[in-house]
């Protein structure tokens, strides 16, 4: 099959993990006779100092016409005292929001040979596995006014949404919960919010329709409390955009790392954008430091969600699990046991565990 893919490395570890989740998909064209064609294009911090805006119109128009879009990630200290509009930032959530890009996937799952590299107690962590369907073009990172106002001395922003934009997500979170264990909590703050209100009832309308998922409406405080304590305890979590945003990275605490948490930004016709949930960590940018997990899982959803293609992306996933299992691990883990690997070796590793023809486990995350 022919597929033609949009890398936007960006900028700190971005291009570090980028090139080695590319590196994978060489691999797998030339298992399974593909041809994949890259074309890379600068977004955030790099496309600010190379081209004076966070998001190029060449770097829109190349998302447009791409099978598959690859993200590493924006920012960094360097452009953190440039005004709002100017900032890296500005250019990932551009792009979501002109892609249309509404349904954030971010599954969570502990790989076994990793449940000692949570910070969190082992029987906590063991059995989670989760999925959180995060909002990701509405909510607080769009709504208008949102100016700082009266000289300085006030300042508003605005949780703003449609009912549209309510629905659309919340039957993907519905359908999603039928693929996997049928249970659906809906994440919110109803005892504060009108727009968490409002999300109440959608939902409530909605579970009609899928009279198969067990559905509870849970506040995000109490949520975030669980997730730590009892993670085991969901299956998919819906939530409007700054809630998923926060409660995803605390997730990955589960997981051992933010190095190890892969996410689809996906709209319903198939395109989607595939970006680790972790940031630019200019803490260890350039030092080949950076687990390229993260992004190597985001490309195998890429290749489930908007190629289906199923098998190529469980290859990719046992593989991490196999070299897992085999204890290489990057710094992050923080992991006494195994053997500490940079970036590209394990990225490396991954590649030459599935040209191995020895990954049968398959691990398979399931989201819809
Ligand atoms: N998708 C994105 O592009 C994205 C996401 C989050 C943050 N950011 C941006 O990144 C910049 C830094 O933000 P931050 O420091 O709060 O968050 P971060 O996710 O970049 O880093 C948080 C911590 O996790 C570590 N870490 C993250 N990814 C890692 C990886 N793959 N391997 C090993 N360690 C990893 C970092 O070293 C750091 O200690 C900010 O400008 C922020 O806006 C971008
Ligand atoms: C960089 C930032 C705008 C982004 C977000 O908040 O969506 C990031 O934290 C993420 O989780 O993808
Ligand atoms: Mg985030």
């Amino acid at each position: 099959m022919k597929k033609h893919i949009v890398l936007l490395p960006g900028d700190g570890i971005g291009p570090e993990v980028t090139k080695a989740a590319k590196g994978v998909l060489e691999t797998i064209a030339e298992q399974f006779g593909h041809s994949f064609t890259f074309e890379t294009h600068e977004i955030g911090g790099a496309a600010i100092d190379n081209q004076g805006t966070p998001l190029p119109e060449d770097t829109v128009a190349a998302c447009k016409k791409a099978d598959g879009i690859l993200l590493g990630a924006v920012g960094g200290p360097k452009w953190d005292q440039l005004p709002s509009h100017m900032r890296p930032e500005k250019g990932l959530l551009g792009i979501r929001k002109q892609l249309g890009l509404f349904a954030n996937l971010r599954p969570v799952k502990g790989f076994k040979s990793l449940l000692h590299a949570s910070p969190l107690k082992e029987e906590v962590v063991a059995g989670s596995d989760l999925l959180i369907v995060r909002e990701l073009t509405g909510g607080l990172y769009f709504g208008e006014p949102r100016e700082r106002r009266n000289n300085g001395a006030e300042v508003v922003d605005t949780l703003a949404y449609t009912r549209a934009e309510m629905e659309r997500i919340i039957d993907k979170a519905f359908q999603s919960a039928q693929v996997r264990r049928n249970h659906l909590t809906s994440v919110d703050k109803a005892n504060v919010l009108e727009s968490s209100r409002m999300w109440r009832e959608v939902v409530e309308e909605k579970k009609q329709d899928y009279p198969d998922v067990h559905v509870e409406h849970m506040l995000v405080d109490a949520a975030a409390m669980k997730l730590v304590t009892n993670p085991a305890y969901f299956d998919v979590i819906v939530t409007e955009n700054m809630f998923g945003d926060i409660l995803s990275d605390e997730a990955s605490v589960l997981t051992g790392s933010l190095g190890m948490l892969p996410s689809a930004s996906i709209r319903q016709d198939g395109l989607g954008l595939y970006e680790p949930v972790h940031g630019s960590a200019p803490d260890i940018a350039g030092q080949n430091k950076a687990n390229p997990l993260a992004a190597i899982l985001s490309a195998a959803m890429m290749l489930r969600h908007s190629f289906q293609m199923n098998g190529e992306a469980e290859l990719i996933e046992a593989a991490v699990n196999k070299v897992l299992e085999e204890k290489y691990h990057t710094a992050d883990l923080n992991l006494t046991d195994g053997v500490q690997v940079s970036g590209s070796v394990l990225a490396k590793k991954v590649s030459e565990q599935m040209s191995s023809h020895d990954t049968t486990e398959n691990i398979m995350w399931c989201y819809a």
